[in-house]
């Protein structure tokens, strides 16, 4: 079956205003013609406003890097899925690995993120990942199971259609190490077994699952070109356009 390839930028702390509207007015200008894959930028929240502006009409999806389950209340530090709407967003990415790891969030609070951005119609985008001691105990499949089961728990069969799979592993993220494409293949076609098994095949089948962990444009094409892997979660390489350009690009 095939899957609409999508290009996921997360920039992380990363852009003041001025150099966000810079860099995604930039990226927009090499989508230019490029419809045959989706496109999404995750910025800071306090430029949410911007990228969703300068991108205007381009069909380029602009993401928050987290969100909030609730609409509103007495949640300091937190934003509201409705905010990120009002804001010009329409995604969200949770259950990043630095979310997991330096922020101590754990699955059940990854998996409140993810069905409270759903109800409030936002497409999440789900982070999943080994660490490489999991990856060297022998550990991978089963904690991209936990992962996903309890991260999705509650997730119905036909909300999926708003959910996209991030396959991170945390070894990969920001150290010029990339899972080889057996690698990352492996994991993928693991991950779509698995929501095969929860879910019907025909959903596993349509769900989108992306690969991060520094995704370059030397490396995208053999990323893009394995049977399961349907996109990438872009970071460092994000930053510069003619980077994640070339990246959006893939052959
Ligand atoms: O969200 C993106 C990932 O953490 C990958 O980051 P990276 O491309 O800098 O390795």
């Amino acid at each position: 079956m095939k899957r609409r390839p999508l290009i996921a930028g997360n920039w992380k702390m990363h852009t003041t205003t001025a150099e966000a509207r810079d860099l995604a007015t930039a990226i927009a200008g090499t989508c230019v013609g490029v419809d045959d894959r989706d496109v999404l930028l995750s910025p800071p929240y306090t430029v949410l406003r911007d990228v969703a502006e300068c991108v205007g009409r381009t069909g380029i999806i602009v993401a928050a890097q987290n969100v909030c389950w609730e609409e509103k209340g007495a949640y300091t530090g937190e934003i509201s899925p409705v905010m990120v709407r009002a804001a010009g967003g329409s995604a969200a990415i949770v259950g990043h690995s630095e979310r997991r790891q330096i922020f101590l969030e754990n699955d059940e609070m990854v998996n409140r993120r993810l069905t409270g951005a759903l109800a409030f119609g936002l497409t999440v985008i789900l982070c999943i990942g080994e660490t490489l001691a999991e990856r060297e105990s022998g550990d991978t499949f089963a904690v991209l199971e936990r992962q996903i089961r309890k991260g999705l728990a509650g997730v119905g069969g036909e909300a999926m259609a708003g959910v996209v799979i991030a396959y991170e592993p945390v070894w990969a993220i920001g150290t010029g190490k990339t899972a080889s494409k057996e690698q990352a293949q492996e994991a993928h076609a693991f991950i779509r077994g698995l929501l095969a098994a929860i879910y019907e095949k025909d959903i596993a089948e349509q769900t989108r699952i992306l690969y991060g962990g520094s995704v370059k444009p030397a490396n995208i094409d053999e990323i893009m070109a394995q049977p399961d892997i349907d996109g990438a979660l872009v970071g460092g390489a994000a930053l510069d356009a003619q980077s994640f350009g070339r990246i959006i690009t893939f052959r």
